[in-house]
């Protein structure tokens, strides 16, 4: 605000710690040169018509940009800004908190030991799983997906593999990672991570006979977008114990109810979409998004913009 504010710009704002309600974005927006938006703000047609011609950039505090309509930006000759890289770390930190929890029955362990179920210590009680020697498996080998192999690999995997649009390079020397069929990676992986963007290709792909396909040992984990998997087959997968945990930090919707069968699942961890919550990550992605801002407001190519 304070940057935005010397610059001199009218700032129009939502002064409530929450996300403004979408009657209020769409009168707001009307005559704006620049929107920064979160990823709960679905920028689509109506916003990009309510703002009008003169609109020129809109910058997201995400890396991720599913809920912008890039077809119509395009049209309208609006630049998108973003924030990649700074949360690469956050992320994978968050992924790995997950995987560890789902793997070793945090959940449940938590509990016992604040309501009295902690009796005294069992040999086979609350017994997870471990690291050394298995198999990962990441979906989107992106920035994030990276970092995440490169983190579990510390704690003992053997095996990296990973499937996504195309093979990509200099993976097999950094990571020792192979590209496999999404089938592969499914029946074959003792943890298996989501790290990729929410697209047409990767809708619903975590679905009932995906978790089927998997191992009895395996761990899910979703840091990417709950759009990515079919929840309903997860929780089916859950209850049937096909798999032996889950964990999520994105969920469809969010949030998600109280009452929703997953909070239920003593074998599934959720949080409440915060993989990029530091406060290192969170204040470089806010200067980030006025970068942007400033730049298309001068009328220069934006430094953190999507190339679309
Ligand atoms: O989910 C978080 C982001 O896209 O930044």
């Amino acid at each position: 605000m304070r940057r935005l504010e010397q610059q001199g710009f009218e700032l129009v704002q939502w002064p409530k710690d929450s996300s403004m309600p979408r009657e209020t974005l769409l009168k707001d927006v009307r005559g704006a040169e620049g929107i920064i938006c979160m990823l709960s703000d679905k920028i689509d047609k109506q916003v990009f018509d309510a703002a009008g011609p003169q609109l020129k950039v809109v910058s997201t505090m995400s890396v991720g940009y599913d809920h912008i309509d890039l077809r119509t930006a395009k049209e309208h000759g609006v630049k998108i800004g973003y924030t990649p890289d700074v949360l690469t770390d956050a992320t994978a930190d968050l992924t790995v908190l997950l995987t560890l929890a789902a793997a070793r029955q945090m959940k449940s362990g938590v509990r016992a030991a604040e309501t009295g179920e902690w009796r005294e210590w069992r040999p086979d009680w609350l017994c997870g799983y471990q690291f050394k020697g298995k198999t990962l498996g990441v979906v989107g080998m992106g920035r994030i997906g990276q970092a995440v192999a490169s983190r579990l690999k510390a704690f003992g995997i053997d095996r990296v593999i990973y499937w996504g649009r195309n093979e990509k390079p200099g993976l097999k020397e950094s990571l020792n990672a192979h590209f496999v069929t999404f089938d592969e990676l499914t029946s074959t992986s003792d943890f298996i991570v989501a790290c990729c963007a929410l697209t047409p290709e990767t809708k619903d792909v975590f679905n009932y006979d995906a978790f089927k396909n998997m191992k009895k040992n395996a761990i899910f984990v979703n840091t990417a977008r709950g759009g990515v998997v079919d929840q309903d087959g997860l929780v089916k997968a859950l209850q049937e114990n096909l798999i032996a945990g889950a964990g999520l930090d994105v969920t469809n919707p969010e949030p998600l109810p109280t009452d929703h069968p997953l909070f239920k699942l003593d074998n599934c961890v959720i949080l409440p979409h915060i993989g990029s919550a530091t406060i290192e990550a969170r204040e470089t992605m806010g200067d980030m998004c006025v970068d942007n801002v400033l730049a298309a407001l001068k009328n220069e190519s934006i430094p953190f913009g999507l190339k679309y």
